[in-house]
């Protein structure tokens, strides 16, 4: 018999009761956090050498010290490990992350006279070099190649390379090395997790220290992320997998339930909710879920069913269709489909989530492999205040200035206005008559 899938009706939920649905594993890292710092700390003393420790010890691969990196031969041999057909759909979506990505490019340089004589604008300028984290614990993830790597290579980063764990065999997943040569990546080293992380904060004699890391992960992965915040930039968080279904009373709860299954499957630290202001639908949904896992292989249900019957899943009955939006606002979740007839009506109504993909026809799946829009995108509510990975995780931008001799008159006498309000002598003193004077001129 299958467990019992989670259900609440928000009408008789208290506050307390209600905040506890938001909540997702992220929010409690403390003992992973505890566990990573030593990884941390014997990589950052011994290098490549703990590296192939923890690689032997967490991800029981026979990694040695001398084989971090993989060879231009684990590319050659992983095109020919790889199925035609796998490698044709790898070219296919790279092409349209690519694509997507290339049409979010901003302009490199613009300009505003801000006045006749005052320039200001702004230069955008790629990073120097880039970490892409490619998990590989619960499953290998050559869609996650695509969404790090293309758009680091759109924007120009000098050197983009790839962590990730090694397989049981010592060697990286064969598609996630095809992935990246498609993009145009041929540096990819072999540590995962909090190890994987720590490399890239220090550097290792075979893994290159680098600025920021970018990517998807574990626990492992962000608590490492959190714990070296101040050496290395930690990118958009995006940790264990989490989505929302939203469903109006026209949706078809059988199709919602599919759709409610796919981010539940990542592992039992996911959260996925049905969120529906029709009881009809909820109840058609709780019904065909067990013919669903039915349908799954055991390691797959067994995740779902963690997610789905425990406190970070199921199935939520809203009053109204109001009420369920705000719900997605408070939630504000990674990913966001509507399914309704008319879905582009609510699309008004959501402020917070990492995606919106709108009916039936575009279920999550699509938006993780296929459709082009980056995947990675923020959990834990960070949706709140951050956006998907793009190009623009990969740039910066200078602010510029301009100021010619007429702007100049325009200007001086207001700043120094506000240098003496201020009470900053030396800035005063070089828009005054002290400039005229140190220029040669008279007065
Ligand atoms: N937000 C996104 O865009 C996105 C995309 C894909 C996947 N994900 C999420 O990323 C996560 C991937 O996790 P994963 O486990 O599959 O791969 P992972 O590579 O992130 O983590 C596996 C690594 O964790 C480390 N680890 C595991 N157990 C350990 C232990 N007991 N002690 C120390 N280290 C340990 C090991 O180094 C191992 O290689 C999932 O939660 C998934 O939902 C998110
Ligand atoms: N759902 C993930 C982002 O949360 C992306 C992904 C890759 N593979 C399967 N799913
Ligand atoms: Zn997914």
């Amino acid at each position: 018999m299958s467990p019992k899938i989670t259900f609440h009706d928000l009408s008789t939920l208290d506050a307390d009761a209600r905040a506890g649905l938001l909540k997702r594993t992220e929010g409690d890292l403390g003992p992973v956090m505890e566990k990573a710092r030593p990884i941390i700390e014997a990589v950052r003393d011994e290098g490549d050498a703990a590296l192939a420790r923890f690689a032997q010890e967490f991800d029981r691969a026979p990694v040695t010290a001398d084989a971090i990196a993989a060879t231009r031969a684990d590319f050659d041999a992983a095109f020919d490990a790889v199925d035609r057909d796998m490698i044709e759909v790898l070219e296919f979506c790279s092409d349209n992350v690519r694509r997507f990505h290339q049409a979010q490019m901003p302009e490199e340089m613009w300009w505003k006279e801000m006045h006749p004589g005052v320039f200001a604008g702004e230069k955008v300028v790629p990073i120097d070099s880039v970490a892409c984290y490619v998990p590989r614990g619960k499953g290998s993830f050559p869609s996650v190649v695509m969404m790090t790597t293309i758009p680091a290579v759109v924007a120009g980063v000098g050197r983009p390379f790839i962590v990730t764990p090694p397989g049981p065999d010592g060697k990286v997943d064969a598609a996630t090395l095809v992935a990246a040569r498609i993009a145009g990546v041929e540096e990819v080293y072999k540590c995962g997790g909090a190890q994987g992380v720590a490399a890239v904060a220090y550097g290792t004699e075979t893994v290159p220290r680098a600025p920021k890391i970018v990517g998807p992960g574990s626990p492992w992965v962000v608590a490492a992320k959190r714990l070296l915040a101040d050496r290395l930039d930690p990118g958009t968080p995006a940790g264990p997998s989490e989505s929302i279904i939203l469903a109006d009373g026209t949706a078809n709860g059988r199709v919602a339930a599919l759709d409610l299954l796919i981010e539940s499957e990542h592992g039992p630290d996911s959260s996925a909710w049905l969120v529906t202001d029709s009881r009809a639908v909820a109840e058609e949904a709780i019904a065909a879920i067990p013919g669903y896992w039915a349908e799954m292989g055991e390691e797959r249900t067994g995740y779902s069913q963690a997610v789905l019957c425990g406190p970070r899943g199921g199935v939520v009955l809203a009053p109204d269709m109001g009420a369920a939006c705000e719900f997605v606002n408070d939630y504000a979740p990674e990913h966001l489909q509507i399914h309704a007839d008319v879905p582009h009506d609510y699309l008004g109504a959501i402020r917070n989530a990492g995606e919106i993909l709108l009916g039936a026809h575009t279920p999550i799946c699509i938006g993780n492999f296929t459709l082009g829009p980056n995947a990675v995108l923020p959990t834990n509510m960070a949706a709140l205040t951050r956006s998907p990975l793009g190009v623009h995780d990969y740039l910066k931008t200078i602010g510029l200035g301009y100021v010619t001799r007429k702007g100049y008159d325009l200007l001086a006498p207001r700043a120094k206005r506000f240098a003496e309000y201020e009470g900053f002598d030396a800035h005063a003193n070089a828009v005054s008559a002290l400039r005229d004077r140190a220029f040669g001129n008279a007065g």
